[in-house]
């Protein structure tokens, strides 16, 4: 019999009471438990089957062969302990492709404070297996210790079927360890892996993180991209309206989007959604982007084209409802190098004037600084690079891309999202 991860008997004994809050979101796509937990471990109950701990790449195609972890004693606990992605599936054959597979995302709460304020690159070496590389822990080997209570934890979709998954409660802190440790994940082979590409996450507390991976993309391969794209998008730099006020929008744009998605609208403008098949390489950025983000799974595509050093994006949130609560927005860029700055929202009634007023205020002229200051935070976003915003940076933080007089050529950036 396949391998039980049922919410059924131990969930509510699991510390939920204790926190006091449960969600439920119900949204179109899979479905989606978010657990507020006291507790980090799952308890799997099978007869005559296994459960693999398996990449996101095996887990999508229900590849047994090639497991990180595999259990078989009938009774697994398994142990969370980092935040990101867990993905497991049956390990007997066929069942995972009826349904039998199980993605668990542990992040970290937003109430509280979270482990080893970054900046703390690291190398996300040894991620693949378990999943979750982007939320491994805050660095390789590290011994912070944590209240538990500050994670939560997402059951997210492939569930056909009913499964037994049992919430056990731990009392005390623990301590994290290297996921590549207490997974035993290998080093992976591929040169273009995840777990090759230099990484540097940045935990902005609270539940917001950034991640910066300079060489997402080969040099020679983004010059390419950028060709393409400077020549072939219908690039438009639509009016906009801010304040009742009409203006051209400070960069060119075009907007992508799979069919049926509730339409985009901003500063008073509706952007036309082309589809991805009108432009196959875009697609193909998708997949690379998908690929070096386990779990992601974008559905749109906004793009700017800075013509140059005069074209900027003002302070602005991308937290408009469609993409919920806690967005990703995976960010590429071409060409040009331009600074990238993030601000932390001063206050509540700011923070709606400023997500209103996109592009409506004036660029950012200071440049803030890298280090010093944890409310501001500045990147030079390079020829290849990819930039992930996630968990709450929409909704605590602001981002731009300033004026620089010096930035005299073009820059094309791709920012993948997912509407919901
Ligand atoms: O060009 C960039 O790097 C950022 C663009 C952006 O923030 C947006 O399109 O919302
Ligand atoms: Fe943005």
């Amino acid at each position: 019999c396949p391998p039980h991860f049922s919410s059924t008997s131990a969930v509510p004994k699991a510390g939920l009471g204790q926190m006091g809050r449960r969600r439920r979101h119900t949204m179109n796509g899979p479905p989606r438990l978010d657990f507020m937990l006291e507790t980090l471990f799952v308890n799997f109950k099978y007869q005559n089957d296994s459960v693999l701990v398996v990449s996101r790449e095996d887990y999508e195609e229900c590849n047994t062969k090639n497991p990180v972890k595999k259990f078989e004693d009938g009774s697994t606990m398994f142990r969370f302990d980092r935040y990101g992605f867990f993905y497991f599936i049956s390990g007997k054959p066929g069942h995972c492709k009826s349904g039998q597979k199980l993605v668990i995302r542990v992040m970290v709460h937003p109430e509280v404070e979270p482990p080893g304020l970054a900046p703390a690159p690291h190398s996300g070496g040894g991620g693949g297996g378990g999943g979750g590389d982007e939320w491994g822990p805050p660095t390789p080997n590290s011994t912070v210790r944590l209240p538990v209570e500050s994670y939560f934890m997402t059951a997210l979709g492939g569930i056909r079927r009913p499964l037994k998954l049992e919430f056990k409660n731990i009392v005390r802190p623990f301590s994290m360890s290297s996921k590549s440790d207490e997974l035993g994940l290998k080093e992976n082979p591929n040169p273009n892996s995840i777990n090759n590409v230099k990484k540097q996450t940045f935990d902005l507390g609270k539940g917001s993180e950034v991640v910066y991976i300079p060489r997402f993309l080969g040099f020679d391969e983004s010059w390419k991209w950028f060709n393409y794209l400077n020549k072939e998008i219908p690039w438009t730099r639509p009016s906009i309206r801010v304040f009742g006020r009409s203006c051209i929008q400070p960069r060119d744009t075009c907007y992508v989007a799979s069919e049926g998605l509730p339409e985009l609208r901003y500063s008073g403008y509706q952007p036309h959604a082309y589809s991805w098949e009108d432009y196959p390489p875009l697609k193909q950025i998708l997949d690379a982007v998908h690929e070096m983000l386990p779990g992601s799974n974008f559905n749109s595509l906004l793009l700017n084209r800075y013509k140059g050093g005069s074209d900027y994006v003002a302070w602005h949130a991308d937290d408009e409802k469609l993409y919920g609560s806690t967005p990703e927005i995976a960010s590429v860029s071409f060409g040009c190098d331009r600074e990238f700055l993030l601000k932390r929202k001063p206050s509540k009634s700011l923070t709606v004037q400023a997500t209103k007023a996109k592009d409506e205020e004036q660029p950012a002229r200071k440049r803030v600084k890298k280090s010093g200051n944890d409310d501001q935070h500045s990147f030079t976003l390079k020829h290849g690079s990819l930039l992930v915003m996630r968990g709450y940076t929409q909704r605590d933080w602001l981002h731009s891309v300033p004026k620089r007089a010096r930035a005299d050529a073009v820059r094309i950036n791709l920012t993948f999202r997912r509407v919901l």
